[in-house]
C-alpha cells in the first residue's frame, strides 16, 4: 500500500534495525531453551560442561539486554506511524477537491481519520511488523529445533497448524461484519459528541441535548455489545486453541513415556518448544483477525485520502496579479444537478470595492469561492488579471489575495503572534492598527500588552473583537484582491462603521470584493451587485440602487434598523 510506503520511507533504517533485533531475540530463545537442555542432560548423566553454563548464561544477560534495547526503536515506531497516518489526513485536506470537502461530516470525518490511523498503526506495525520480525522466526526456530529432536512430533505440530487455520477462517466472517457496525455507531457517537460541544447554546436554549443524548446513548449501548461478542469469540477460540495445545503436549509425553527414547532433558525442551510453536500462532491468530478487521477501518480512512484533489493545487500556470482585475464571462455553475448561475457576468476593475448582498442562498458565498478558485464552473470563464483562472496554478494565485470570513480564528498566542505570525514588525506599528480596527482599549487592558497569551490558553475574545483582529492582519498583507465574507457581521453598527472606513482607506489600491447581509456595511462600494436566485438583479453605487432597484430598496427595508432609518431619510 503507498500510503504505508509514504510511512516507512522515512524512518527506514530504524526499521531495519527494529526486525533485526526482534529476529535476534528469538534466535537467542530457542538457544536459550536449547542449553537449558543440554543442562538437564549434563545434570542427568553428572556429566555438565563449564562451557555449557558459561553459554547459557550469556544468552540469558544476552536475551535481558535486547529485550531493553528493544524498546527504543519499538515504542518509536509504533508513535510515529499513528502520527503519521494523522498528518498525511492534514495534508490531504489541504489539497482535496473543495466540493468533496464540504461533503464530509466534521464530526463522523474526525472519527474516521483517528480509527484509521490506529487501523493502520495496527496492520502496519501490530500485523506486518510482528509477522516478520517475531512470529515467523519463532515458528521456523522452533520446528527446526523440534525436528532435531523428533521429526515425527514437528509433523504433528504442522497438522496442528491446518487446524488452527481452518477455525480462524470460519469466525473471520461473522467477526468482519460486528466491526463495522462498531465504527460506524463510533462515527456517529463521535458527530454526536462533536455537535453538542460546538453547538452548546442551542442545544441548551432549543433543549436539543435530551434528544441528542437519547441518540448517543443508543450508539454507545451498540458499541458496547458488539465489542463484547467480539472479546467473547476471540476468548472461546483462545480456549479451543489452548485445549488443542494441551491435547498435544499430552500425545508428546504418551509417546516419549511409550518409545521411551527421549532424556528428560529433551522432553522438557520439546514442551518448551511445543510452547513457542503455537504461541506465535495464536498470537497470529488474533493478529490476523485484528488485521482484517482493522482493515475495515483501514478503507475508510483510505477513502479520504483518495477523494479527489484540487487539480490547480498542484499544477497550472504559475501567476504574478499585478492589478486585481476580475472578469466573470458567461460562468454557469449547479450543486449536483442544482443550477446556481447561468451565464453570470460581471466585471470588478481593479483596486475598486465590489460587494455582493442579497437573501440566503442567492449565490453570494458560491461567488466568492469561485473567485478564490475552490469552486470551478461548470461553462464559461473566470479571467483574473485577462488570465483564465481554470489554468492558473492556485498556490501561486495565492500569494496574492487573501480571505478573511466571519468565523475569525484565534490561534494559540500571544496577541501579536495573532496578527503579524512570525514577521518581525515595530510595535508602534501593531498598536496603529489595533487602533484603526478599534481594538486599542481591548489591547490597553491586556495584562502583558502585545504579549498577552489570548486564544484558548489566555485571553477569550467575544465574536466582534475576533472579527477586529481578523481585519487587522490584513494591514500586515500584501494581498492584490481581498475578500472579506461577512466579516464584520458580528460587530455593533457603530463599530463596524469606524472599522470599515480605515479599512477602505488602507485596502484603496487593492481590488476588495464584500459579502454582507447588512447593507450599511457595503454603502461605500464602488459596485453593489444585488444578487437573487443566482442573478444579478442590479447593481451599481448604494445611492444610485435605493433609487433606481425595487429589490435592493426591499432589502434595505426588510431590516429593522433600516426601516427606521428609511423612515427618517
Ligand atoms: N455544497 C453544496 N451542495 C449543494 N448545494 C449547495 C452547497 N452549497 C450551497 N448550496 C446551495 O447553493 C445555493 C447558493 O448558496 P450560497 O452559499 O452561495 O448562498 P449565499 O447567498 O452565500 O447564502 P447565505 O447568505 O445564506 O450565506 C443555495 O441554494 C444553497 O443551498
Amino acid at each position: 500500500m503507498n500510503v504505508f510506503y509514504e510511512v516507512i520511507k522515512k524512518k527506514k533504517s530504524l526499521i531495519v534495525l527494529y526486525i533485526l533485533t526482534g529476529i535476534v531475540i528469538s534466535m537467542l530463545s530457542a538457544l536459550s531453551i536449547h542449553y537449558f537442555q543440554r543442562l538437564l542432560d549434563g545434570f542427568g548423566a553428572h556429566a555438565l560442561s563449564v562451557s555449557t553454563i558459561v553459554i547459557y548464561s550469556l544468552i540469558m544477560v544476552a536475551s535481558c539486554a535486547v529485550n531493553y534495547l528493544d524498546n527504543q526503536p519499538d515504542t518509536k515506531i509504533q508513535n510515529f506511524i499513528y502520527l503519521d497516518l494523522k498528518l498525511l489526513a492534514l495534508k490531504k485536506m489541504s489539497t482535496i477537491n473543495y466540493l468533496d470537502y464540504q461533503k464530509l461530516g466534521m464530526g463522523k470525518l474526525v472519527q474516521q481519520i483517528e480509527n484509521g490511523a490506529a487501523a493502520g498503526k495496527n496492520i502496519l506495525y501490530g500485523f506486518y511488523f510482528n509477522l516478520v520480525r517475531d512470529i515467523i522466526p519463532n515458528v521456523i526456530l522452533s520446528l527446526v529445533f523440534i525436528g532435531m529432536i523428533d521429526l515425527r512430533i514437528m509433523m504433528l505440530v504442522i497438522a496442528g497448524y491446518v487446524i488452527v487455520f481452518f477455525v480462524t477462517n470460519l469466525i473471520l466472517k461473522y467477526l468482519y461484519k460486528i466491526k463495522k457496525s462498531i465504527l460506524i455507531h463510533e462515527e456517529l457517537l463521535n458527530k454526536y459528541l462533536v455537535r453538542g460541544l460546538m453547538e452548546l447554546v442551542v442545544f441548551r436554549v432549543n433543549k436539543r441535548f435530551g434528544e441528542e443524548l437519547r441518540k448517543s446513548e443508543n450508539a454507545s449501548e451498540e458499541i458496547t455489545d458488539a465489542k463484547t461478542k467480539m472479546v467473547m469469540i476471540h476468548e472461546l477460540f483462545f480456549t479451543v486453541f489452548a485445549l488443542l495445545v494441551i491435547l498435544i503436549k499430552i500425545i508428546v509425553i504418551i509417546y516419549s513415556f511409550i518409545s521411551s527414547n527421549l532424556s528428560v532433558g529433551e522432553i522438557v525442551a520439546l514442551i518448551a518448544f511445543l510452547d513457542k510453536a503455537y504461541q506465535p500462532i495464536a498470537v497470529f491468530n488474533v493478529l490476523y483477525v485484528q488485521y482484517k478487521l482493522d482493515k475495515v477501518a483501514f478503507e475508510r480512512y483510505m477513502d479520504i485520502l483518495q477523494l479527489p484533489d484540487d487539480k490547480n493545487l498542484g499544477s497550472g500556470e504559475s501567476c504574478a496579479v499585478i492589478e486585481g482585475d476580475i472578469r466573470f464571462a458567461e460562468v454557469d455553475f449547479s450543486y449536483e444537478g442544482n443550477e446556481i448561475f447561468k451565464g453570470l457576468s460581471f466585471h470588478i476593475p481593479p483596486k475598486s470595492t465590489a460587494a455582493f448582498v442579497g437573501e440566503s442562498g442567492s449565490g453570494k458565498s458560491t461567488i466568492i469561492k469561485q473567485i478564490a478558485g475552490l469552486i470551478k464552473p461548470d461553462g464559461g470563464r473566470i479571467g483574473i488579471d485577462g488570465k483564465d483562472l481554470s489554468k492558473m496554478n492556485l498556490q501561486s494565485y495565492y500569494d496574492y489575495i487573501s480571505y478573511t470570513s466571519q468565523e475569525s480564528p484565534v490561534f494559540d498566542g500571544t496577541l501579536k503572534e495573532n496578527i503579524v505570525f512570525d514577521s518581525i514588525v515595530p510595535e508602534q506599528d501593531i498598536i496603529n492598527v489595533l487602533e484603526r480596527v478599534g481594538l486599542k482599549e481591548f489591547y490597553e487592558n491586556l495584562p502583558k500588552g502585545l504579549d498577552t497569551q489570548i486564544g484558548e490558553r489566555g485571553v477569550m475574545m467575544s465574536g466582534g473583537e475576533r472579527q477586529r483582529l481578523a481585519l487587522a492582519r490584513l494591514y500586515f498583507q500584501k494581498a492584490r484582491i481581498v475578500i472579506l465574507d461577512e466579516a464584520t457581521s458580528a460587530m455593533d453598527n457603530l463599530t463596524e462603521e469606524y472599522v470599515m472606513e480605515n479599512l477602505m482607506e488602507f485596502l484603496k489600491d487593492r481590488t476588495t470584493i464584500i459579502v454582507a447581509h447588512r447593507l450599511n456595511t457595503v454603502r461605500n462600494a464602488d459596485n453593489i451587485y444585488v444578487l437573487k436566485h443566482g442573478e444579478i438583479a442590479a447593481n451599481g453605487r448604494f445611492e444610485d440602487l435605493l433609487q433606481n432597484s425595487s429589490y435592493f430598496k426591499e432589502l434595505w427595508n426588510a431590516n429593522s434598523h433600516n426601516t427606521v432609518a428609511a423612515m427618517y431619510s
